[in-house]
C-alpha cells in the first residue's frame, strides 16, 4: 500500500512522520508533495519518506491520497489533480469545511474520507474524527482507521455535521487551552513571577488536573467541589467566572467554529 500526502504543513507533515514510524508502511510505501521551494528544502533533511514537487511523479502510483492543504487552496488543487486520479484511488482529507460531496465532484471519484485531527498528533496525543462516503469499504475503512490511529485515538462519526462539530471541539480545541494558559500565565506575570516560574505553575496545573481527571469516573464539576473549600479561594474565583458568564462564552467560542466548518464548506 502506497500513500501520498499532499501538504507538508503542520498537520501534514506530522501524519506523514507518524505513519511512516508505523508498523503500517515501509520507507518507500510513503510519498509526501509541497509546492512551496522552502518546505521542499526543509524536506530534503527527512529521510523517512520520499518528497516530490510534481503530482504527475507521485500520484498515480498512491492508494490513499492524504490532502492537507488549507482549505483555500483546495479548489486549484483539485483541478490540478481530476485528470490524474483513479477511481480505485481513496482520499482523505483532512481541510476544515470540505464536504466529501465537493470531493467527489471536483476530483470525479468517490471513495473519500473526511477526517478533523488536531495539533497534539505531533506527540502522538492527537484525537482524529472521521467519516467516509458509502463507496470506501469496511476493509478500507479498517486501513483508514489504522493509518488515522498513528497519530493518537480516532473517533468514527455517523455523519459530516459531526466532522464540523468535532472542528468546535477537538479540531480547534487545543487552542482554547492554549488561550486558558495564556490567560493564567499573564495573571501570575501581574501579581509578580517570572516568565519561567509562571510557565512552570500554570503547565504543570494543566498537567496534573488532566492526569487526575483520566484517572478516575469523576465529572469535572465533582473535582471542582474538591479544589473549592466552603467561603475559600477557588470559590471566589469560580463565583466570578460564573458572574461572568465563562462557561456560556466558551460554548459560543466552539459553536463559532463550528459554524465556520460549515461556512467553510461552502465557500467556493
Ligand atoms: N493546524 C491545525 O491545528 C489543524 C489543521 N487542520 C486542517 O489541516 C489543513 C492543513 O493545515 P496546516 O497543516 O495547519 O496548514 P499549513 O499551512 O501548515 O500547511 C499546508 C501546506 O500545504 C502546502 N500546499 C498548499 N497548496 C499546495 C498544493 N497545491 N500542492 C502541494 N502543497 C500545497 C503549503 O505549502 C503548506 O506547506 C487545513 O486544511 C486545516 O483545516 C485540521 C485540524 C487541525
Ligand atoms: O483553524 C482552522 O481552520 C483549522 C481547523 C481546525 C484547527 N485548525
Amino acid at each position: 500500500m502506497k500513500v501520498l500526502v499532499i501538504g507538508a504543513g503542520n498537520m501534514g507533515l506530522t501524519y506523514a512522520q507518524a505513519m511512516s514510524k508505523s508498523k503500517f508502511l515501509k520507507k518507500k510505501d510513503l510519498m509526501i508533495l509541497d509546492n512551496s521551494p522552502e518546505k521542499l528544502l526543509s524536506l530534503e533533511k527527512i529521510e523517512h519518506f520520499d518528497v516530490y514537487d510534481q503530482l504527475k511523479d507521485c500520484l498515480p502510483k498512491a492508494d490513499i491520497i492524504f490532502i492537507a492543504v488549507k482549505p483555500f487552496h483546495s479548489a486549484e488543487l483539485f483541478a490540478k489533480m481530476k485528470s490524474m486520479v483513479l477511481p480505485d484511488q481513496i482520499i482523505i482529507s483532512i481541510m476544515a469545511g470540505v464536504t466529501i460531496e465537493t470531493m467527489q465532484t471536483a476530483l470525479g471519484i468517490t471513495k473519500v474520507v473526511r477526517a478533523m485531527p488536531n495539533l497534539p498528533a505531533q506527540v502522538g496525543k492527537g484525537v482524529t474524527s472521521f467519516t467516509a462516503s458509502k463507496e470506501v469499504s469496511r476493509l478500507e475503512l479498517i486501513t483508514v482507521e489504522s493509518l488515522l490511529n498513528t497519530t493518537g485515538k480516532s473517533l468514527k462519526v455517523s455523519s459530516e455535521k459531526y466532522i464540523d462539530a468535532s472542528t468546535g471541539i477537538s479540531g480547534s480545541g487545543p487552542a482554547y487551552v492554549f488561550y486558558f494558559m495564556q490567560s493564567m500565565m499573564e495573571a501570575a506575570l501581574k501579581m509578580g513571577f517570572s516568565s519561567g516560574d509562571s510557565k512552570v505553575l500554570v503547565t504543570q496545573t494543566f498537567d496534573g488536573a488532566v492526569e487526575l481527571f483520566n484517572q478516575s469516573d469523576l465529572s469535572p464539576n465533582t473535582w471542582m467541589d474538591r479544589v473549592a473549600s466552603k467561603g475559600g479561594t477557588t470559590r471566589a474565583a469560580l463565583d466570578s467566572m460564573e458572574d461572568n458568564n465563562v462557561k456560556e462564552r466558551i460554548k459560543e467560542a466552539a459553536y463559532a467554529a463550528f459554524d465556520r466548518a460549515v461556512e467553510l464548506g461552502k465557500e467556493k
